[in-house]
Order: C-alpha cells, then sequence, then structure tokens
C-alpha cells in the first residue's frame, strides 16, 4: 500500500503538484487520468522516489520515505518494477537479456537461479519462444510483454507503468492491460498506471485519481465514474460522442 499526504512540488514558480493525498491499495490497478499538464508524470515521479515532494509525505508499506536512510531508500527502489512509455528495451541485448539485466545488476543470483526466473516470468507474460530474439525483431505488443516480464522479474511490491498502452492498437492494448490487472492481483501488487486510455479506465480501473492542474479533482472506481457528476470528470472522460452516448445508456439502464 502507498499513502500519499499533502504533497507538494514546484519548480521554481511553477507549483506543478499543490497538496495531493490519497491511498494506492495493493493488489489494486490504480490508475492516474488527466489532461496533458495536470501533473501526471511529476506524480509518478514522486512516487518513484525519482523526484522528491517539498512538501507532504510518501508511505510505502508504512514507511515514511523521507525518513528513510540511503540504504533503506536503496532497498525500497528494488521492491519497485517499472514499464517505460515505448518498453524502454535495450536494442542490442536480447529478450532473455533485457529480462535478466535487473537480476544481474542487484542479485547475487547463481546463474540457473536466474534463468529459472527469467524462463517463469517469460512464461507468464505468455512468450515462450521468444528468448533468443531482439527487441526489433518482435511486435510493439510483444515488447510490452518484454517489459512487463523486466518490470516484475525482481518481484516487486509496487508496479509503475507510464503510458503502458501508448502506441498499441486497440485489441493488443486491451490484452496488455488484463496482463497487468492478473498480475497485479496474482502477486499482491500495488500497481500504479498513468494512462490516456479510456478503454483502460473502463476495463481495470479499480481506482481512479483524476488530477486538474495540481490537485486531486475527484477519485473513485470504474464503476462510479459511471454515474459521478463532477463536471470536470465526465468532460475529460466523456469528451468522445461515443462514450457520451455508453455513459447515457448506462444511466437510463440503471433507472
Ligand atoms: N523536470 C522538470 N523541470 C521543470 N518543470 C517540469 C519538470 N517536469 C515537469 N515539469 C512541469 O510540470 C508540469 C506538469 O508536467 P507533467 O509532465 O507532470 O504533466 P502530465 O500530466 O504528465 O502531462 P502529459 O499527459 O502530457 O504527459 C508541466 O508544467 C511541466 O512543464
Amino acid at each position: 500500500m502507498i499513502e500519499v499526504e499533502n504533497i507538494h512540488k514546484s519548480f521554481g514558480d511553477n507549483h506543478v503538484l499543490k497538496g495531493i493525498s490519497t491511498t494506492f491499495e495493493k493488489g489494486k490497478t490504480n490508475l492516474i487520468i488527466g489532461q496533458s499538464g495536470s501533473g501526471k508524470t511529476v506524480f509518478l515521479k514522486c512516487l518513484l522516489g525519482l523526484f522528491e515532494p517539498d512538501d507532504g509525505n510518501i508511505c510505502y508499506n508504512g514507511q515514511i520515505y523521507s525518513e528513510l536512510s540511503i540504504k533503506e531508500k536503496r532497498n525500497l527502489r528494488q521492491e519497485m518494477g517499472m514499464v517505460f512509455q515505448g518498453s524502454a528495451l535495450f536494442d542490442s541485448m536480447t529478450v532473455e537479456g533485457n529480462v535478466m539485466f535487473p537480476l544481474d545488476m542487484f542479485t547475487k543470483q547463481s546463474q540457473s537461479e536466474k534463468q529459472d526466473r527469467v524462463d517463469f516470468v517469460l512464461k507468464r507474460v505468455n512468450l515462450v519462444d521468444a528468448h533468443t530474439r531482439f527487441p526489433a525483431e518482435i511486435s510493439g505488443g510483444m515488447q510490452k510483454r518484454v517489459a512487463i516480464a523486466r518490470a516484475i522479474v525482481m518481484n516487486p511490491k509496487y508496479l509503475f507503468c507510464d503510458e503502458p498502452n501508448s502506441g498499441l492498437d486497440p485489441k493488443t492494448a486491451i490484452l496488455i492491460d488484463n496482463l497487468i490487472h492478473e498480475i497485479t492481483q496474482e502477486y499482491d501488487i500495488t500497481t500504479i498506471i498513468n494512462t490516456h486510455d479510456m478503454n483502460s479506465v473502463m476495463e481495470i480501473g479499480e481506482k481512479i485519481l483524476f488530477l486538474k492542474n495540481g490537485h486531486k479533482e475527484w477519485e473513485g472506481t470504474n464503476k462510479e465514474i459511471f454515474k459521478t457528476d463532477n463536471q470536470a470528470v465526465t468532460d475529460f472522460v466523456y469528451s468522445s460522442e461515443l462514450f457520451k452516448k455508453v455513459r447515457q445508456m448506462y444511466i437510463e439502464e440503471r433507472n
């Protein structure tokens, strides 16, 4: 679980995060949404420990980040997996090499232990025949699976995903969403996803945090987002005519 208490972050005169408080529970898929420039990436970077908030606290399973020693922060960092926008795989390494990389860097496991773990996570993301291929030789959807395998290879407690669906066709995007959602539940991970994808919001948004101009404008579940009267949320989420119609049908069905 991650508890965020009133965090602020500024860059010079630009007050980007203006007192955000929320809780992200473990075993749940938590989504951060909001317009471009609302502070989603800065917020995610604060959660990753890449930016230190100017004020407020972030607690990871009860440990207040700003009170940890350098060694404790390093240990915490190893409990975090990250799926970057665009996958960010190493082009010169095979699929297996990419997934092995964190184990080589941060563990003292034997070669056979590392190999077993790599085989296990690649199987878990449904990639069994791609071990020796290079990123350029596989599809975007397969690259995302490799990125997810690499993010979970260290058995993280926290999984952060920045726009995991960008560049994918809608069908592949849903497969990737479902994979992240299943893994989150299966391994009881606290997962936080930065997204613009409204399909993800509706499909896997067990908790949705809507940021507006650096404030928490709204939070709730994918069921609640259908019913909310918050104008900023409805303007943002139902900006497309299709989603407006779906919402209308849902409301009519319930009445
Ligand atoms: N390293 C930085 N230095 C200075 N300003 C920054 C830095 N990172 C972000 N900002 C500023 O913070 C504000 C919020 O940016 P952020 O990237 O968090 O928005 P976002 O909601 O993630 O947008 P998008 O959806 O387009 O990725 C912007 O005004 C941006 O210029």
